[in-house]
């Protein structure tokens, strides 16, 4: 189960807290059948059901304060973790509570229309993460001017190049306030100037946000972003620490060498 939890009497110190988490996702699909198989199916109606357990009894509390972030190969359980603790997504064992109101726009600008403009879009994206008309209305003008996109903030957004597109997601997110931020691999995606203006917003946030979660593959952003670090490995929390360290013991498990693809330091 999810608890939200706005008393901050219980446990002033933690913004996040994940008990024991399990998530399976379950999906059903055709295997390639032969056809005896297929007609048998076909006569019962049953389809082959794959379970992927994505997380494997993860715990972690987070303190105020703490930009974590969480590192590990494709597929390892990153996301998914990010959606159970934003709530999109329900634990299928334990528990997570958080304390605040977490920023649901975790994949970047999902949710968004891409046949409506740029402008159009921030309204959607902040009545989505939960802000009145008025709040939206208000903070409209300047989430599309932080963008830097001009004129385009009016064109459709199936127009857009995948790097203007997150600047309009990215701005969304980071204008709405929350108590904590998840950001998924939000830094790669923009050019140098951007990143640079993201790096700075997110500085800020971090200091009056509870929390702040980021999940990237550039390793040089984590080690720059966050005071701590948690490294998934299929489903299961491989080690959690200083940025530094973890880094370290995770590119040494995967044999990868500093360099400015690995460290994204470009
Ligand atoms: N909706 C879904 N249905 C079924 N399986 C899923 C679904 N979403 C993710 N998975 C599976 O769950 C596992 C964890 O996926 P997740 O997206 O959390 O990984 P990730 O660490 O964020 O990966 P990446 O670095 O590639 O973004 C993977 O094996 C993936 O195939």
């Amino acid at each position: 189960m999810i608890s939200l939890s706005e008393s901050s009497e219980k446990r002033p110190q933690l913004a996040v807290k994940v008990d024991d988490l399990s998530i399976t996702y379950r999906t059903t699909f055709e295997r390639k059948p032969t056809l005896k198989q297929a007609l048998v199916r076909f006569g019962r109606g049953q389809r082959a059901v794959k379970e992927v357990e994505a997380l494997k009894h993860i715990s972690f509390e987070v303190k105020t304060g703490t930009a974590m972030g969480i590192i590990g190969h494709n597929g390892a359980g990153k996301s998914t973790l990010m959606r159970a603790m934003a709530g999109i997504l329900p634990p299928t064992e334990g528990k997570i509570e958080v304390w605040g109101r977490a920023s649901t726009l975790l994949a970047l600008g999902v949710g968004f229309n891409n046949n409506l403009s740029g402008r159009e879009n921030v309204i959607l994206g902040g009545l989505a993460a939960g802000l009145s008309r008025r709040e939206v209305e208000a903070r409209a003008e300047e989430i599309a001017e932080w963008t830097e996109l001009g004129d385009f903030m009016d064109l459709p957004m199936r127009t857009y190049s995948s790097g203007m597109f997150s600047r309009v997601a990215f701005s969304v997110a980071v204008h709405m306030e929350p108590d904590i931020l998840m950001i998924d691999e939000a830094l790669s995606t923009g050019d140098a100037h951007f990143r640079e203006k993201a790096n700075a917003k997110m500085e800020e946030l971090r200091n009056s946000a509870r929390a702040m979660f980021l999940v990237s593959h550039g390793l040089g952003s984590i080690k720059e972003m966050c005071n701590e670090v948690i490294w998934l490995d299929h489903g299961t929390l491989m080690m959690r620490g200083e940025p530094k360290e973890v880094v370290d013991a995770y590119m040494k498990f995967l044999k990868v060498k500093k360099s400015a693809a690995t460290m994204e330091d470009i």
